[in-house]
């Protein structure tokens, strides 16, 4: 059966933000960043809600938007959150609504375009400050080999190391007879 939603996974950095509306545009489909959702619903970035109250109430709220909104969009792209599907059995719940793409960029590439965020709590250290070059590679590489299993069960995977265009070009591809 042909499936109306399309979710975009990937480390922080990978480009799910930059794509997503991109992608929704060529389909004639909404967008929506769950990232942004929670930040609307909560009224806080991110990076306050996990300083605030902990990385496992920002998991549960995200799981609970997930279910309660996000799955039952029709004609959407959707953003996850880079450690969303790696979280109870949110990729189960993921891949049984939508097709899910994994757009992939190795940590050298990753580490580039990421290490000047201040806005994702996984890349800051006890302050808040973004960890020193070497710490943050480290943090890179080790939370990637904890969720590459988890985003190489993607229904399709796109390496972004290449221009936006080329990139939503394959995606637009790799989709064809996959959504209604
Ligand atoms: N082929 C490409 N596809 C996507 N982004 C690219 C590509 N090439 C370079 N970039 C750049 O990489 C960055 C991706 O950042 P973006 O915020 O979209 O990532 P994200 O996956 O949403 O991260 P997060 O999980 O932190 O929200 C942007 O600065 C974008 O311009
Ligand atoms: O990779 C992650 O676990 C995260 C990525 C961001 O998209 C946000 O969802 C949050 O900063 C956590
Ligand atoms: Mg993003």
């Amino acid at each position: 059966m042909r499936k109306s939603l399309v979710f975009l996974t990937g480390f922080m950095g990978s480009g799910k933000s930059t794509i997503g509306p991109l992608l929704a545009q060529h389909l004639g489909y909404d967008f929506l960043d769950v990232d942004d959702l929670i930040e609307d619903i909560e009224g806080k970035k991110i990076v306050d809600i996990f300083r605030e109250k902990g990385e496992i109430y920002f998991r549960n709220i995200e799981r609970k938007i997930l279910i309660e909104t996000v799955l039952k969009l029709s004609r959407f792209v959707v953003a996850l959150g880079g450690g969303t599907i790696t979280f109870a059995d949110n990729l189960y719940l993921v891949k049984e609504s939508g097709i899910l793409i994994y757009l992939m960029a190795n940590p050298e590439v990753l580490l580039q375009r990421i290490k000047y965020k201040t806005d994702r709590p996984l890349l800051l250290d006890h302050q808040g400050n973004i960890l020193p070059e070497k710490l943050l590679f480290e943090r890179i590489l080790s939370l990637l080999k904890m969720r590459e299993p988890f985003y190489l069960q993607a229904d399709i995977l796109v390496s972004t190391e290449k221009s936006i265009e080329e990139t939503i070009d394959e995606i637009l591809n790799k989709l064809e007879g996959k959504i209604a």
